[in-house]
């Protein structure tokens, strides 16, 4: 039966076939378990006595029903109470070393599987920008959960089945071939007719079932895809239109269920009918030997429980080799992603304080994705510390690639970027990174408390320090009308506060950090006016004593900077004050006057 869960158990994908490089990497993803080997080893002998253990159950049943037969004979007088006592021993070992064997292979395995995820998600935290730009998220989520899970049935079901089915096989043939040679041989030789066909059959099922969930997951896109836009659906009234949608997309998946119902119906007819000629097959020809004295009916009684143990194991292993393909798919991906190069992070420069001077040296760049396309063509910055620039330029000029560079998320190809005079490269990554703040474009809360999204900046600071930083940053007044305060939820990415409160949060965030360089990226979106005022003021607040790049969108937010940097196409084509750069028939021209029509 095992077969048949199997068939419906099966997931969409398909895994290779399982080659020596599998096995290699399944053993290599073994390393987790090694510090754990002082429960694992002593799992795997309670595994091995319970499997052996048990096989000498048959045993006994025969020799039971045999006494039973002699003493109706009047052939012994033994009592039967000697072999029941047996068997309930055998059964009593053999249920204390099973429970010892998931004890011990769950201590091994739960913690195993936790240093694996650990170890996967630290890589996640470590790995550079770069390693993102090529994958998607719901790819690497699965990594960490799907993957893990597969790996973890491996180690704990999959393995310790894959042992047991082996040991019964072989010690059940063993016994067979003890109790009767002609039997066993006969055996062996029907049992490849119910392999094959079981094999060829399945394989069949397996493609429509696969079929099955192609379908089924197109269904289930529909549904992600709306509920995740449901304003969208709503604001357009396509409610009717998506539920039709989604209806002819059910039908295609009732159509085809039916037809793999119909299939698979044939299929478990045609095996239970093979399997039952089988073992009437046999019991023919067991009867036969019975009859001529070859055999005694205790070894009958016996070689057909055998038989019975090693048609489960053979059954099972089919179930056991896809969970093991599973495996080896997953520890390929796994281990694909372990071997990736994380970002330094022990190299450079430590616990420098920064003054947060800021020079590009002609700076050229091209992201790894498309390295053809050169976005930064030879920028020249140079910023001194503390004061306020402003990059402005065209959608697509380079404004956001010169702060992921300054981020150090890519490293450029030419030129050099310099802090105090120093290459950024030469810096500890964690010293630079935590002396710069950010408040994006577009802020994106963690799904806790405002407390909680506001310590993001320094996760030390006191009660007092985070109140202090939200006032500063106007974001105490809404804060304290809400009846929990600090402690107010913000929903999944901060949905629950509207955009002018985001990005309050995130100014008294930025204010907690205290950088000593603070890249503002401006709302594209504007806010009410009384919100746009409240933002600025925490803005300007925020700014003091500190060197700020602003990506500025609305250029009336910026008439005060000391320099604005114009981008065009990856170039600086004018640089200079507001005043200067507005009598200059020049693109900053342009651009003003493009927002003055609006
Ligand atoms: N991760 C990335 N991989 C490849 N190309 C990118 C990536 N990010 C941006 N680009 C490309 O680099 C160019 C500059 O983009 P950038 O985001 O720096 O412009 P921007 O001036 O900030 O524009 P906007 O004002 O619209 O935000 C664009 O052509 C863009 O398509």
């Amino acid at each position: 039966m095992a077969f048949f869960r199997n068939l419906s158990k099966k997931k969409g994908e398909k895994e290779p076939a399982i080659g020596k490089e599998g096995f290699r990497a399944l053993w290599g993803i073994f390393r987790f378990i090694l510090p754990y080997k002082h429960y694992f080893i002593p799992g795997l002998i309670c595994l091995f006595f319970s499997s052996t253990i048990l096989m000498a159950f048959p045993y006994f049943i025969g020799e039971l029903i045999g006494e039973a037969v002699k003493i109706q004979q009047n052939e012994s007088e033994t009592s039967l109470w000697g072999i029941a006592i047996i068997l309930f021993a055998i059964l009593g070992a053999q249920s204390i070393f099973s429970f010892f064997r998931v004890y011990l292979f769950a201590q091994a395995n739960e913690r195993a599987i936790a240093d694996m995820r650990a170890t996967l998600y630290e890589k996640f935290m470590f790995l550079p920008i770069t390693f993102y730009d090529k994958r998607r998220s719901g790819e690497l989520f699965s990594r960490i959960t799907a993957d893990v899970s597969s790996i973890q049935e491996a180690f704990s079901t999959t393995l310790a089945e894959l042992i047991r089915q082996t040991l019964t096989l072989v010690v059940g043939i063993a016994f067979l071939l003890v109790i009767n040679m002609k039997l066993t041989f006969f055996m062996i030789g029907t049992l490849p007719i119910v392999i094959l066909s079981a094999v060829f059959f399945g394989k069949f099922i397996r493609k429509l079932s696969k079929e099955t969930q192609d379908t089924v997951a197109k269904t289930n896109v529909v549904v992600e895809e709306t509920l995740q836009a449901i304003s969208t659906v709503k604001a357009f009234a396509n409610e009717f239109l998506e539920l039709t949608r989604y209806k002819k997309r059910l039908d295609d998946v009732v159509a085809i269920s039916l037809r793999t119902a119909t299939y698979r119906g044939v299929f478990i007819s045609f095996i239970i009918f093979v399997l039952m000629g089988s073992i009437v097959v046999m019991l023919w020809f067991a009867s036969n030997l019975v009859a001529q004295g070859e055999i005694g009916v205790d070894g009958l009684v016996s070689f057909a429980i055998y038989a019975v143990f090693i048609g489960g194991s053979i059954g099972g292993l089919g179930e056991i080799y896809s969970n093991l393909q599973k495996a080896v798919g997953a520890t390929d991906r796994i281990e694909e992603i372990l071997n990736q190069t994380e970002e330094p992070r022990k190299e450079g420069i430590k616990n420098e304080s920064l003054q947060g001077e800021v020079s590009y040296e002609n700076v050229k760049f091209a992201y790894p994705t498309r390295p053809d396309i050169e976005v930064l063509k030879g920028i020249d910055l140079n910023i001194k510390a503390g004061e306020k620039v402003a990059l402005v330029g065209h959608s697509g000029a380079g404004k956001s690639t010169i702060i992921q560079t300054l981020l150090r998320f890519y490293d450029v190809s030419n030129g050099d970027i310099k802090i105090d005079g120093k290459s950024i490269g030469q810096f500890d990554l964690h010293t630079y990174r935590s002396q710069i703040g950010m408040v994006p474009q577009e802020v994106i809360l963690f799904g806790g408390t405002i407390r909680e999204n506001i310590a993001y900046g320094n996760p030390n600071a006191t009660e007092e320090e985070i109140r202090m930083a939200a006032k500063k940053a106007n974001a105490l007044d809404f804060i304290e009308k809400f009846p929990e305060g600090l402690n107010t939820l913000v929903g999944e990415r901060g949905v629950q506060l509207s955009g002018g409160q985001r990005q309050r949060v995130a100014i008294a965030r930025a204010i907690l950090r205290d950088p000593k360089i603070l890249i503002l990226d401006e709302a594209t979106s504007s806010l009410d006016s009384a919100s746009e005022k409240m933002v600025q003021d925490a803005l300007e607040h925020l700014m003091q004593g500190r060197t700020t790049i602003i990506i500025a969108h609305r250029l009336s937010t910026i008439r005060k900077v000391d320099r604005i940097y114009v981008l065009d196409e990856g170039q600086v084509s004018e640089s200079g004050t507001h005043s200067q750069l507005a009598e200059q028939d020049g693109m900053y021209q342009h651009l003003l006057s493009l927002q003055v029509e609006k």
